[in-house]
């Protein structure tokens, strides 16, 4: 078997177990449920890593709204940001005068998501915020508001329900620290 292929080989340790996920999920559905009440917010998914967030928090979400994606990138197929952001694919949805909640795995050093807001609010989007599962404000470099969060995370990178390393391990159930060891090994390839 190669390097990586055992799950086992590349989690240092659990940091969000099923449970733990889905109980932010719920919270942050009721949040929004609240706060987007009548406003049919257009729903934006950051491609791929909110995938799985996404499907799970607006099932918890009892307001009307439409969905839509974007497909961003900045890390490739690595762990460091190349500090650029790619549009691979653009928003399908005419966002003028509409309130949209862009939702994400992660907030990083936040150049994605600053990014993002910045580009619907200059097409004249009403309100533009943002909900992301992780927030990893240690390593933030860009001044960008996380609207709404499930947890806080260490200078850790982390993979699982939908967070991936070298665009594998989205699948995890749980959310977990990846062993140092094999970053090193990546890096020094
Ligand atoms: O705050 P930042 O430092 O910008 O990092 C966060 C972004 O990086 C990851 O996406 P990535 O670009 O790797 O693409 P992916 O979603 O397809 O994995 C993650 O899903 C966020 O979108
Ligand atoms: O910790 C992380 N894990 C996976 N993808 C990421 N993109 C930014 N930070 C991370
Ligand atoms: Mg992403």
């Amino acid at each position: 078997m190669a390097d990586g292929d055992n799950i086992n080989d590349i989690i240092d340790h659990k940091l969000f177990t099923e449970e733990d996920i889905h109980n932010m999920c719920v919270r942050l559905g009721k949040e929004l449920t609240k706060d987007y009440a009548c406003k049919k917010p257009i729903v934006v998914g950051a491609l791929k890593g909110a995938v799985y967030f996404l499907t799970d928090l607006t099932r918890q979400m009892d307001v009307a709204h439409q969905l839509d994606f974007i497909d961003v990138s900045s890390y490739g197929d690595g762990f460091e940001s190349s500090g650029k952001i790619k549009v691979i694919t653009d928003l399908s949805a005419d966002v003028k005068d509409r309130d949209v909640l862009i939702v994400e795995d992660i907030v990083d050093t936040g150049l994605t998501m600053k990014y993002m807001k910045d580009m619907i609010h200059e097409r004249g989007a009403n309100s533009v915020k943002c909900c992301a599962l992780l927030n990893k404000e240690a390593r933030r470099s860009k001044d960008v508001t996380v609207d709404y969060y499930g947890s806080k995370v260490g200078d850790e990178f982390v993979v699982g329900y939908g967070l991936d390393f070298l665009n594998m391990y989205r699948n995890l159930q749980y959310i977990g620290v990846l062993k140092s060891e094999v970053i090193q090994k990546y890096v020094n390839k």
